[in-house]
This record gives structure tokens, sequence and C-alpha cells, in this order.
């Protein structure tokens, strides 16, 4: 039992609320602004929240809707279907009647941010959701294309009713009021081989990995330049502005991988996947104790009088010239470990991860993914319809008792 105990609980420091609000997109995107793919965030009244909560998933009619595009099998609906219903004779089923100004401001962010966007919420984006957009991506035009994915995804209403969940101080203090926003990101076409997460523990850059659990065998060539250029990017511009300790962060290095964007913050904290690593691994790794670095220019002057105004690195290299100085002094050469996946890691294959664990679909979902993106909407097609089914005959079974 105990041994069993000891297994389940990582040593994480505790998780509070503060925490969580710090890695709220609307909180952190202002200091990093400059730093971070052009986005806009559009304020949430309650009544929108309202609509995001509530079920089934109803969408505002759209100019040119046709009053049946949709045969309704799939559970979705514009409320210009409603005009069809026999024993419904108002219009004002439109959901985003309460919610009109919101819904402009999205129209309009659209097209600001040239016709096509990635939205997420404070936290997550919608990315459970793809499978039920037309795009099978993230990419939204229009504002239904938003709400859609929104309505869909586990994620997204994690956001919206878990936020604090886990966290230490959960009894203790109220939960503070959430500003919730629409982050909407302008589209780009990411390439996910150079998107990577990074783990920070006591300011320190300790680990850093792929996001996307392909193999990429260009990868390898140039991990030692994207580490460099992860680091320099995380020790000018994060280390001693976020305002935790300790944090993960996701950056993009596109091409030719000289320049880091931010993608997101997300909380030190069990619910952060921790992708190739694992939580206990971060957690426990050993990282050497450096002195900060003044320290270190300081105590290499004293070693090389010559370069009293130099930064640390030049100062290290010209110090490691002097045959006196033992290797063992110049701990920068430490370096975070820098994690891909080998082309024979399961992880390449998605055998061991499934990519969204924590939400785990039946096999048969899982499958019908690997068969390519029509085959997984033909899929849900029959899913749903085969829940309908299911729920039609349980509904016949009890009337018939
Ligand atoms: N501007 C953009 N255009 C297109 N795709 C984007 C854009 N920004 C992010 N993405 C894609 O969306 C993915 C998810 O974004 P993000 O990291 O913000 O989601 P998240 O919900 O915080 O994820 P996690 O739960 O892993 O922290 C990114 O990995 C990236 O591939
Ligand atoms: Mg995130």
């Amino acid at each position: 039992m105990a041994t069993h105990d000891t297994l389940q609980t990582l040593p994480f420091p505790p998780v509070t609320k503060q925490h969580i609000l710090n890695c709220s997109y609307h909180n952190w995107h202002p200091k990093y602004r400059a730093i971070t793919p052009k986005a806009r965030l559009i304020p949430l009244p309650s009544a929108f929240l309202d609509y995001l909560r509530s079920d089934g998933i109803v969408l505002p009619p759209e100019a040119g809707d046709e009053p049946s595009w949709s045969d309704n099998d799939s559970g979705i609906f514009s409320a210009a279907d409603n005009h069809h219903d026999d024993d419904d004779d108002d219009e004002s089923l439109d959901p985003s009647a309460n919610w009109r100004d919101t819904h402009e401001a999205i129209e309009r962010t659209i097209e600001e941010l040239g016709g096509k966007v990635a939205p997420k919420l404070n936290w997550s984006a919608p990315k459970d959701a793809t499978w039920i957009a037309a795009t099978n991506s993230m990419e939204c035009r229009t504002p239904n294309d938003i709400y859609l994915l929104l309505k869909s995804s586990d994620f997204v209403t994690h956001d919206l009713a878990h936020a604090f969940d886990d966290t230490a101080d959960q009894s203790t203090a109220p939960d503070p009021e959430i500003a919730y926003h629409l982050v909407l990101r302008k589209w780009i076409t990411l390439n996910p081989s150079v998107e990577f997460r990074c783990f920070v523990r006591n300011r320190r850059l300790i680990a850093l990995c792929q996001r996307d659990l392909n193999h990429f065998d260009f990868l390898f060539n140039m991990q030692d330049k994207l580490r460099d250029t992860i680091q320099d990017f995380f020790d000018a511009k994060l280390r001693d502005t976020f305002p935790d300790a300790n944090f993960t962060f996701d950056v993009y290095t596109p091409p030719p991988h000289d320049k880091v964007w931010v993608i997101d913050f997300n909380p030190w904290a069990i619910r952060t996947d921790p992708l190739i690593f694992s939580w206990m691994e971060l957690l426990t790794m050993e990282v050497p104790i450096v002195p900060a670095p003044e320290e270190t220019t300081v105590r290499l002057w004293i070693a090389e009088p010559g370069d009293v105004g130099g930064q640390a690195s030049a100062a290290i290299e010209e110090a490691q010239d002097e045959e006196d100085i033992d290797d063992d002094d110049i701990e920068e050469i430490w370096q975070p470990e820098f994690r891909l996946v080998r082309r024979d890691d399961p992880e390449a294959y998605g055998f061991a991860t499934p990519q969204y664990s924590a939400h785990k679909l039946p096999k048969d979902v899982v499958d019908a993914s690997r068969g390519g993106e029509g085959q997984l909407r033909e899929f849900a097609m029959q899913w749903e319809q085969a829940q309908k089914l299911a729920e039609q005959q349980r509904a016949e079974d009890s009337e018939d008792d």
C-alpha cells in the first residue's frame, strides 16, 4: 500500500491558483507580445460563457444559410434549421442574440487577422475537437467554425469548469474571478517538427523536447544549434521576467531556426503533459548548482584579470585557455537535456502514448484516425448514428418495461 502511495505522488511543489492564472494567455500576453505570433484577445461576457457551457451545439445562422444545410443526423444544427419546425413559430433562436457584440468582434478580428485564425481560451486550444471541423484542423474562417470547435472540446470545457482543480489552495482561498478571453491567433502553417516544449525549474532551463511525437531525422543534426538558440532566448527574454520560478513554455523555431517564438506557457503541474519526459524525471533530475551569472563573471574575472567588463561566456572562453582552471569550475558546460524522438522509439509509432492520453478514445476511433481524415470523419458520423440508435433502443426498451 505504502509503495503504491509513494509511486502515485510526484514531488511537485504546491501548485497555487496564482500559478494557474500566470499561465493564462491574457495574463502573460501583454508582456510577451513582441515574441509571440500575432494574436488578438476578445473578452468574453457571461452570456457567451453560458452558451459555451450549454449542452448541444446550436450555431448562429450564417448569411446564405440554407434552412436545412444539415439533416440534423449529426446533432449539430444551425438556428436557421428551426424555421422548419412545425411547432416553432418564432425566429429568436439565434444563440448569438445575447452576445451580438462578441460575435461581431470575432467576425472583425478574423478579418483583421487575414481571414484565418487558430482559436483558444485562456489556457487550452481545442486540439481534441479538430475531427469535427470541415478542415480537420484548428483553422477557422468564420465565427461558427470557432464555436463548433470550442463547444466540441473537452480541453476547452476544462478551462471553463476545472481551471483550479487540484490546486493546493483549493479549500483555503475562494476561486478568483477568471477574466475569460477568446484568443484568436493569426493562422500560420506551422511545421510541427520544430515546436518544442521547454521545462524550467528554479529559473533554470533543465530540459526540452519535441512537441510532435514523430521521428524527424534532420533534427539530430540541428540539435546543438537549437538548444543554444532556445537557451539564449530563455536567458534573455523569460528567465527573469516570468512571475514563477517553475513553469513550462512552448516555442516555435521556424527555418532558419535562429528566431524563437513563444506559443504558450503551462504550469509546473501534473496537468501539463511532459511529453517524452516523465514528471518524475523532471522533478528529480540532477542539476548542478551554478552561481548567479554575475558571480560567475566575478569568479572568472579573478582568474583572468584582463576581462573586467566581459560577459560570463566570453570570460569562460578565455578562462578555458588557462590550464590551471579545472573543468569542474566551468559548470556552464552543463546543458539542459534536449530529448528527440529516435527512429525506433515507441513514441515515433504512436503506440505507447496516444496523443491525448488523458482523454482516451475507444480503440475503434484510434484505428479510424490512423486511416486518415476521411475515414475518421466517416467513423465519427457512424459513431453518432450508432449512439443515436442505442439511445432510441434504450428509450424503446424502457417504454416496453
Ligand atoms: N497561430 C497558429 N496558427 C496555426 N496553428 C497554431 C498557431 N498557434 C498554435 N498553433 C498550433 O496549435 C497547437 C496548440 O496550441 P497551444 O500550445 O496554444 O495549445 P494548448 O491547448 O495550450 O496545448 P497544451 O495543452 O499542450 O498546452 C500548437 O502546438 C501549434 O501546432
Ligand atoms: Mg498550453
